[in-house]
């Protein structure tokens, strides 16, 4: 809301897919807050934007008595905002005196019988930016607020964050249409006041602008630690590959932190008749708060799309767990270009990093099960996008989409070649050999590689080493799972799985581990097993291979880039041994994993001998 950008063109929409009447109370008590936080922010040049973010920061003091003066009352009006808010969520629910500061309230009356999967659809306007007193504290008029709950009922299927997207599409449609849509997911925030002015600047460029559906920024967290234990910021990802799609002006599109023309999104084909410019007007609408809420409300309830063409062509595409990947493909397909925009001032938008192995690891499953059904559907970009993308951009696509195949691969590297030692059954040349070499140097050459374009792309050592390993992890896991349940529902053995939601919130112990980069574990499920017995089959293989061969004369030169491998896991690997072994807090591996992964390592080792 407080973008440096005119108010009266500015409308904020929130979704709220959970319908809870918390949530509009907290939208409802930031409503209140803005007509103070706005006008200090933008007379002071405040920055980060996000009030929270900005009193986190140890140095936020700005210089001057009296604007220090101001800064405190400031902070204290929103740590008091902050505090009615927690009680609130501590009660559960808002008290009758509470309801009556606004109408909405009456939404979630008893006859209504909201629940979280069964409700009536909710449209509030909070601030009316038409209205005259919408003002802020200084008499500057606020932007439009607006809360949105689509319709939910257990016979339509909600379609997870694509149904809400669209949801809100078209509630904005109605209400203010503006021609830039910008889209941010609930656990972020904006930390550049100027992101909107910048965007534009791509819109609305003479020569190309009118050929540009989409800018996307990278995703950027405010939570990652400096070695980036989990790997959730890839620089290199973000600098070189995402940046190299861009070129060919097909930038992917990632969910949040991204610009859209509404039409572009709306499923309208690039036309270079149309002035891409003209459709830039903000609609000026006579109706009223009222007239906007119930038409609205239509638009957001569940039977509004059947029959249509919502969730196919028009909006974000349904059915995919990454929803936006697709959708930004469909748009380039249509004849669109994108930009990938990375600035080097700062990151527009931060949000939450996973911050524990587990949410790391679901995560991935979500997004390689999401990609490779993409790779395997009708939208392969080989197929859908041929003629339609350059093949750069389509092979681009496919680096991702066949994240889940990486799975089978490295998992015999990581399984077959320890047991193999063990066996002392060769699978490469012997050192001596010199078929040893292209071997040698495809391993060298690609780890240098990625080693000095980490670096250069601003990695520590420790940060790429870490990286290293959790890409270990997510293949030998996640994609397992990720390729298994594709292929599954492919076959139609299984059902399409859904958006699993991202873990937010962690116990302070957990945040300390995570700040402290210690690896977090503490479950016993079924991925931790094979993690652990990964692990286990490699320690066994490097010990065992040595106990049996550094005493024949050559058996070291024989098996001379199994041991290597074997050393290599086995040094990735540390933290989980560490963890199984020698950890006794609450992140570290269960007893009954350690025993299982012991277990099925020795079961695989007597099995391979025999
Ligand atoms: O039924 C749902 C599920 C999710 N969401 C929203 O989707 C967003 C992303 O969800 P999150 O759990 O934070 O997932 P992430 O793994 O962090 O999401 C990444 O990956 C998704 C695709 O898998 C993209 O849509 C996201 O933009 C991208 O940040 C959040 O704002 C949610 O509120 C809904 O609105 N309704
Ligand atoms: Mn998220």
């Amino acid at each position: 809301m407080s973008y440096n950008y005119p108010t009266r063109k500015l409308a904020v929409y929130l979704s709220d897919d959970g319908c809870s009447e918390l949530t509009f109370y907290a939208l409802h008590q930031a409503s209140q807050f803005a007509k103070h936080w706005i006008p200090f922010c933008k007379r002071h040049n405040i920055e980060p934007r996000s009030p929270d973010a900005y009193f986190d920061k140890p140095t936020a003091r700005p210089s001057g008595q009296d604007l220090l003066e101001l800064c405190f009352y400031v902070k204290k009006l929103y740590e008091e905002m902050k505090s009615r808010i927690e009680t609130m969520a501590e009660k559960g629910s808002v008290p009758p005196e509470t309801r009556s500061q606004h109408k909405g309230f009456l939404q979630w009356s008893h006859h209504n019988n909201v629940t979280k999967r069964n409700h009536q659809s909710i449209v509030e306007i909070v601030i009316d930016g038409r209205e005259e007193d919408a003002v802020d504290e200084d008499g500057d008029r606020l932007p439009t607020l607006v809360y949105v709950a689509r319709e939910k009922r257990p016979q339509f299927h909600h379609n997870f964050k694509a149904g809400a997207m669209n949801a809100l599409i078209r509630a904005s449609t109605e209400m203010s249409n503006g021609a830039v849509i910008l889209n941010l997911d609930c656990d972020m925030f904006s930390n550049d006041p100027d992101a909107i002015r910048d965007a534009l600047c791509f819109f609305l460029d003479e020569q190309s602008g009118h050929r540009i559906a989409f800018v996307q920024h990278p995703q950027q967290y405010f939570n990652v630690t400096k070695n980036d234990l989990y790997g959730n910021s890839p620089l290199q990802t973000d600098k070189v590959e995402l940046a190299g799609m861009g070129g060919y002006g097909a930038a992917l599109y990632i969910g949040t932190g991204c610009f859209h023309r509404r039409e572009a999104l709306c499923g309208n084909k690039y036309s270079s008749k149309v002035d891409g410019q003209g459709s830039m007007n903000w609609k000026s609408n006579d109706k009223t708060a009222n007239e906007l809420e119930e038409a609205s409300k239509v638009l957001v309830s569940c039977s509004y799309e059947e029959g249509t063409q919502w969730g196919k062509e028009i909006g974000l595409v349904y059915g995919c767990p990454v929803e936006d990947v697709v959708t930004g493909m469909k748009i380039q397909c249509n004849g669109w270009k994108s930009i990938y925009y990375r600035p080097q001032k700062e990151a527009a938008f931060l949000g939450v990093a996973p911050n524990t192995l587990e949410i790391s690891l679901i995560q991935h499953k979500r997004w390689a099960e999401g990609l490779f059904q993409i790779f395997l559907s009708s939208y392969c970009p080989l197929v859908y996008g041929h003629k339609r993308l350059p093949l750069g951009a389509q092979l681009g696509y496919c680096t991702y989409l066949l994240w889940a195949a990486t799975a089978f691969p490295t998992l015999c590297y990581l399984v077959l070649a320890p047991l193999c030692l063990l066996q002392g059954i060769p699978l490469f040349p012997q050192v001596s050999s010199p078929w040893f070499i292209p071997f040698a140097y495809v391993y060298g050459a690609r780890t240098i590689y990625s080693l000095v374009e980490g670096l250069m792309c601003g990695y520590t050592v420790k940060g790429w080493w870490n990286l290293q390993r959790v890409v270990l992890l997510r293949r030998s896991s996640s994609y397992v799972f990720s390729f298994v349940d594709t292929v599954a529902k492919q076959l139609g053995l299984s059902k399409a799985s859904g958006f699993a939601v991202t873990a937010k919130v962690v116990t302070e112990d957990v945040r300390r581990r995570y700040e402290e980069e210690v690896m977090e574990f503490g479950s016993s499920s079924t991925t931790f097993i094979i993690v652990a017995t990964v692990a286990m089959v490699n320690l066994f293989g490097l010990v065992g291979g040595i106990g049996k061969w550094w005493w024949v004369d050559g058996g070291m030169s024989l098996m001379g880039l199994q041991f290597g491998l074997c050393s290599v896991v086995v040094g990735l690997n540390l933290p989980v041994y560490v963890a199984l072994f020698f950890r006794r807090d609450d992140g570290c591996l269960p007893v009954d994993v350690m025993f299982k992964a012991v277990g099925l390592a020795s079961l695989a080792a007597c099995l391979m001998a025999i």
